[in-house]
Parts: structure tokens; sequence; C-alpha cells
């Protein structure tokens, strides 16, 4: 059977390589002017708002009725709905605190929604030039090469990705230790961030992470991977062990169900306020 959004994927390929190439790995190279949204930490370059731009333009010429939703359109007042039209979920650079440093793990990621449904995930490691691509139904992949999530059943034997957010609040803070020590604890054999979402669900679906968890990212920090994991073989949940919910702003991506809750168990849970929440919406 024909795949009906095929051509669509292979435009996001085309453009998220282009941007991670022409204009990320260019922009390492000179100053970055830094700027910040909610806080001190919560950093953004012109060069998120370029990539942004430059993704949602290509989209619009060659599918115009499309909608999307952008980290950089968001932050600039655009709404942030996820409604059953195709949607175009961009974070146009997943780590741009890594960006700012010159650490280098940095990703352009693109998914794709239809009816609520992610319709395939591109995220683009523009450094390491990983391209990692997953259409619903038809695997994930690693520059061409299928992945498959870790076959590991005891999370004794595990390495747990998770990261540190930007919200500063002691409250958060504190949580955000109290959930790392009880999983350090289990034991797990270590704990690691890469310091983007995308590329840390993207370790979890090349089976070299058994499981990631965060609170407090956005919907176009998951929108791509979240297929990634899955396709790979993996599994999505909220971090208290219920279903996932992808405008929730909570995820544990792991390789399996009982990896997934048994960190569930040692997470300190918290409510950020919802990708979807009306201030949001409007
Ligand atoms: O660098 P960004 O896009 O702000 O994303 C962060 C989380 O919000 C890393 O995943
Ligand atoms: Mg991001
Ligand atoms: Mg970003």
């Amino acid at each position: 059977m024909a795949d009906l959004w095929q051509d669509a994927m292979d435009h996001a390929v085309t453009a998220a390589r282009g941007a991670g190439r022409q204009v990320v790995r260019e922009a390492l190279r000179e100053d970055r002017k830094v700027m910040t949204k909610s806080s001190s930490v919560d950093l953004v370059t012109q060069t998120d708002q370029k990539v942004e731009q430059l993704i949602i333009q290509s989209v619009k010429e060659k599918y115009p009725t499309h909608r999307f939703i952008g980290e950089e359109s968001v932050a600039a007042g655009e709404p942030c709905v996820l409604s059953d039209e195709p949607t175009w979920i961009i974070d146009p650079i997943d780590g741009t605190t890594n960006f700012v440093h010159g650490f280098p793990f940095v990703a352009v990621s693109v998914g794709f929604s239809v009816n609520r449904q992610i319709e395939f995930g591109v995220v683009y490691s523009c450094l390491e030039d990983k391209m990692f691509t997953a259409r619903r139904g038809r695997g994930s992949f690693c520059n061409g090469q299928p992945l498959q999530v870790s076959a590991q059943t005891d999370v004794g034997q595990s390495v747990i990705a998770t990261e540190f957010g930007s919200n500063r609040d002691p409250e958060v803070v504190d949580g955000i230790f109290s959930s790392l020590r009880n999983v350090l604890a289990i034991p797990v054999h270590g704990v690691r961030s890469a310091g983007t979402a995308a590329i840390n669900m993207c370790l979890v679906a090349s089976g070299c992470v058994e499981a990631y968890y965060e609170m407090g990212m956005h919907v176009w920090d998951l929108a791509a991977a979240s297929l990634l994991v899955t396709e790979a073989g993996g599994v999505l949940m909220d971090v208290e062990g219920g279903p996932f919910d992808l405008m929730s702003r909570r995820v544990i991506a792991a390789n399996n169900r009982s990896i997934g809750q048994r960190i569930a168990r040692e997470i300190r849970a918290y409510a950020p306020v919802r990708d979807d929440a009306p201030a949001h919406t409007q």
C-alpha cells in the first residue's frame, strides 16, 4: 500500500538535515547571541528562531493547509494546539544550552501528527551527523540502519537517562534530586544526561540506555522521538506509570514495561502546567 505521508517524511528529513548542517553547525563556528525566555536559564538564540522559520516556510510552500506547533512560535505567542489536522511539531534546536556552550549533542526535531497520533518522527543529531527516523508501523532507523531497544530485563543492570530542566523552583529541584537519589539507589549501573530530550529518547531507541524519564519538557521535545522509541520496540508511559499523554510534559520512555514501571515507583512526580492549558492554546 502506498504510504500516504512518505512525501512529507522525506521533506522533514531533507529540511532537518539541511538546517542542521547548514545553519546549526555553521552557527557553532560563530559567536552566539544568547537570549532568555521563561527564566535566566531558559535559553534561546537567533539560530533557534531561524531554523524554525526555515522549516515552517518550506513546509508551508508544500503543504499550505497543514498546522504547526513550533517551540519558538509558541514562545512568540502562537497557540499550542494539537488537533486532528495534520500538524508539524517542531523543536528547531533541542539542546539549546548545549548549543550555546558547544556541548556536542544538539538536535533538530520534527514530528508529524494526524488525528493526534504521531505518523513520523525525524531527529537529526547535528554534530554526530545521525539521522534518526521513524514511521508509524515501519520501524525506527539511524542513518538507515534499523534500531532496537535493549533486551535488558534487570533494572539493576540498566543505564537511565534524565535531565535537570530549567525550573529552579527549590521544590521542583528537591523533587528532581529525590527521584535521582531513588533511581541511583536501586542501584542502577548509571545515570546520564545528554542535554536533549530527543537524543535521550533516541538513545533508548538505540538500545544503549534502558529508560529515560523527565518532567517539565514540552510536546516539541517529545513528539518525534516518542515514535522512535515505540517503533524500536520500547514503551512510553506517564511518570506515575499510567498512559503517556503527549501534552502532559511528563514521560518515561523505556525498553520494556517492567523497567518503566520500576522507574515510575522511584519518581517524585509533579504536574507542570500542561502544553494544552488555556494560556498556551488561545
Ligand atoms: O533545548 P530545548 O529545546 O529548550 O529543550 C530542552 C528541554 O526543554 C532539552 O530537551
Ligand atoms: Mg527542546
Ligand atoms: Mg528547542
